[in-house]
């Protein structure tokens, strides 16, 4: 039997999802991305309780996903099967943390690549979440960043990060009957490197002699996902940062990984937003 807190946190979901698609799908939309977790359930549920133009297409993260988007009876599109220049008018996604500067850590459910993909391609990014993923610091509660990486390199990949500064990278390993690492919808492997908790842009622009992550061992956001992607045998890093859609709208382009709000579902039922000041 569900315990409360089981309850309360994925009726925490719910409301978050209610909430950020009342306030960011468009039933005009052509395009909508989908992204994979748990919460993302709720937010396919709000959509077609509030949808009835069978016009959209849904562009699907990984497998999941698009078993989520089928179950509701809307129509799938593959990524690479979207028409030159189009866009997405939104792409919805779960986030694993989320800190003050709408940095987010994702791939707890291993599917951090296609993820990236779809919100580079959306006009706007939005996220939604339960309360526990509401900090003000990456690699507050969550304990690692996952990262895809291609099997043969593993263990260069591994060596690489201890050397970066992660005490433990693990390779995470399967949940069901077969045992061995766990495979990506791109058949490679994740791994699993904690840091210490991450400096948000703010905190690396305060420190007074700019030198702040040699003093303390710990990294800013955006340098660390640069160095991970960095490594050869990394796919892609689950650190989402840098500029926003809309942000890179306004100067003519596409390719914002931030997203411009994020929804947080509250033990109190409440929905806390946390939003781009250009949202
Ligand atoms: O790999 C999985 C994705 O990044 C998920 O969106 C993320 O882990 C959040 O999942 P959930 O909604 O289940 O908390």
């Amino acid at each position: 039997m569900a315990t409360s807190a089981a309850v309360d946190i994925e009726a925490a979901k719910k409301a978050a999802a209610e909430r950020a698609v009342q306030d960011h799908f468009d039933p005009n939309a052509k395009y909508v991305g989908i992204g994979s977790g748990t919460t993302i359930i709720y937010v396919v549920d709000a959509i077609k309780e509030k949808s009835t133009n069978p016009h959209i297409q849904f562009v699907p993260t990984g497998y999941q996903s698009r078993q989520v988007i089928v179950a509701a009876g809307l129509t799938p599109i593959a990524f690479d099967s979207l028409p030159s220049g189009e866009v997405l008018e939104v792409a919805f996604d779960g986030a694993d943390e989320v800190d003050d500067e709408l940095n987010c850590i994702k791939g707890g459910g291993a599917c951090l690549f296609q993820e990236k993909l779809v919100a580079e391609k959306a006009k706007k990014f939005v996220c939604v979440a339960d309360y526990r993923k509401d900090q003000s610091r990456l690699l507050t509660q969550w304990a690692s960043i996952p990262i895809e990486v291609a099997p043969i390199a593993v263990h260069t990949v591994q060596s690489a990060l201890v050397a970066l500064g992660s005490s433990t990278p693990v390779v995470r390993n399967g949940i069901l009957a077969k045992s061995g690492p766990l495979k990506t919808d791109q058949d490679f492997f994740i791994i699993d490197a904690p840091f210490k908790p991450l400096l948000t842009r703010a905190d690396v622009a305060s420190a007074a002699d700019g030198d702040l992550g040699a003093r303390t061992g710990k990294w800013g956001v955006e340098d660390l996902a640069e160095r991970i992607k960095a490594i050869t045998g990394v796919l892609e890093v689950g650190i989402f940062c840098g500029r926003n859609g809309l942000e890179a709208e306004a100067v003519g382009e596409h390719g914002g990984q931030k997203p411009v709000a994020v929804y947080f579902g509250m033990s109190d039922g409440t929905v806390k937003v946390k939003a781009a000041t250009n949202a």
